[in-house]
């Protein structure tokens, strides 16, 4: 992996350099298969790079990626005889692919050989050459049985890890302002930069009933600790195995998820922290109440209350939680036939990027005769507001209309009701989000 990236001039000062090595040699440890180019470039997304560009990574790592080597010649597969490798490289039936990484055996026709420039081939590089094989995370850390924690740090800090429900909910009863913490993306940052002191913190990331994923008859049950990689991977499962009109939801969070963050971001993050953080930009959680999830809340006695997404965020990062309650888990329906979810998120940057404007839209039609008409929908828009605001007029005049050309023209202008920025608004770029939200 180094030397393709260094041979494709894709390391300049070298600072990112290790990162890109790390992301990469990871998604190969843990793939069964050779990746995709599309997952290569979805492994990287969480490396920033401010010298080369990332054309030159992509393509020093793209030699990993599964492809049809006849898509690079003018020969099909099927010319071949069997047995018969294609090079890569010169785009010509050779046997470079039973030689060694190191090379002196390696085909040497390629014009590019002209530059010293030698691509290996997958089947050098997949390891298969190799018989002892690097293990991908060492098993005994996978195997190893979890304690509950409880240390003190600096200035009088407690730290608790507790595995059980009712302890957390204990701990939770005796130290009413405690800070949950799962995934640390907002709680470090809160710490390290805002210099806010928690003086108790809690980690429920290994709290089973914080950790279900459970595929139900009328929708999914996700605990407020799931990872957003873990959600992402059940998202994928669910729409191959459930009829398509089930899964639209599901396909719009894909979709944002895709945008949300990095890999490693993803692998920690949990789905709770990003509700209960009620960023106004929050990249999912317009997509939570315009597909109509439902919030199970859990208090220190537990007893659970149940709350509509679209009614829990109550203003700039404030939620519908006292101080004695946590989120326990999402309830998130399957979607009907004629329901459609779709997702919306505008940035600078596609990847690792925060949202301008962002959105996410559920409309559920009726056949009456001839027409489709508009029988439920939900339009909720971030980095419009100080929470992530519901379109209440638009929805209003779209209910019981035909799903047509007139619509569209007549919600656009209840859409400038709903979402008003201020010349001053927070945020700036006033012009430029408007034209979004339309
Ligand atoms: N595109 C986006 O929208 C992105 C969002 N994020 C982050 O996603 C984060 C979520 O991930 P983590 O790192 O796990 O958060 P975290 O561990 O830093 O916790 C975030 C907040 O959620 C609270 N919290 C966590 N679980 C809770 C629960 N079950 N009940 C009540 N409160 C709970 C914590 O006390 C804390 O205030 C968000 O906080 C946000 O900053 C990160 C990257 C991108
Ligand atoms: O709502 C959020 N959106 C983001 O893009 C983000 N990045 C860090 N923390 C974040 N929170």
């Amino acid at each position: 992996m180094k030397e393709s990236l260094a041979r494709s001039h894709g390391s300049q000062c070298g600072f990112c350099t290790p990162g890109f090595i790390m992301s990469m040699y990871a998604l190969l440890r843990s793939s069964e298969l050779p990746p995709t180019e599309e997952q290569i470039e979805e492994c990287l997304a969480g490396n920033l790079c401010r010298c080369t560009g990332y054309r030159p990574i992509i393509d020093a790592f793209q030699v990993f990626a599964k492809t049809d080597d006849a898509f690079y010649t003018n020969t099909s597969s099927s010319d071949l005889q069997s047995g018969e490798f294609l090079c890569p490289s010169t785009g010509k039936p050779c046997s470079c692919k039973s030689k060694g990484l190191n090379g002196a055996e390696t085909c040497k026709k390629s014009t590019a050989n002209e530059h010293n420039y030698e691509p290996v081939s997958y089947s050098e590089v997949d390891g298969s050459t190799y018989t002892d094989k690097e293990l991908i995370f060492p098993p005994e850390l996978l195997l190893r049985k979890l304690t509950p924690l409880y240390l003190n740090g600096f200035g009088g800090l407690k730290w608790f890890r507790p595995l059980k429900i009712q302890h957390l909910l204990e701990l939770k009863a005796k130290f009413p302002d405690a800070k949950l913490v799962v995934g640390n993306t907002e709680v470090g940052i809160e710490m390290r930069l805002k210099r806010i002191q928690y003086k108790v913190l809690i980690s429920v990331a290994h709290v089973p009933e914080l950790n279900v994923l459970h595929v139900k008859d009328d929708g999914l049950e996700i605990g407020a600790a799931v990872r957003l990689s873990e959600l992402l991977q059940m998202f994928r499962k669910v729409i191959n195995e459930r009829a398509a009109h089930e899964t639209s939801s599901c396909k719009a969070f894909i979709e944002q998820i895709k945008w949300f963050a990095g890999t490693q971001i993803k692998n920690v993050a949990c789905v709770g922290g990003n509700i209960c953080t009620a960023s106004p930009i929050s990249d999912l959680n317009p997509l939570w109440m315009a597909a109509g999830a439902k919030f199970q809340i859990i208090d220190c006695k537990g007893n659970i209350r149940t709350i509509m997404a679209e009614n829990f965020f109550l203003g700039y990062r404030k939620v519908d939680l006292t101080s004695g309650e946590i989120l326990l888990s999402i309830f998130l329906p399957w979607t009907r036939p004629f329901e459609y979810v779709k997702e919306f998120k505008q940035a600078h940057r596609r990847d690792d990027d925060i949202a301008i404007v962002n959105a996410g839209m559920r409309v559920f039609l009726e056949e009456k005769g001839e027409d489709l008409v508009v029988s439920d929908s939900l339009i909720v828009y971030g980095g419009v507001a100080p929470l992530s605001l519901s379109a209440v007029k638009t929805k209003e005049f779209i209910i019981g209309k035909n799903w047509d050309q007139e619509l569209l023209q007549g919600a656009l202008k209840f859409l400038e009701i709903d979402i008003f920025l201020k010349e001053d608004a927070p945020g700036g770029m006033v012009e430029f989000r408007k034209s979004f939200n339309t």
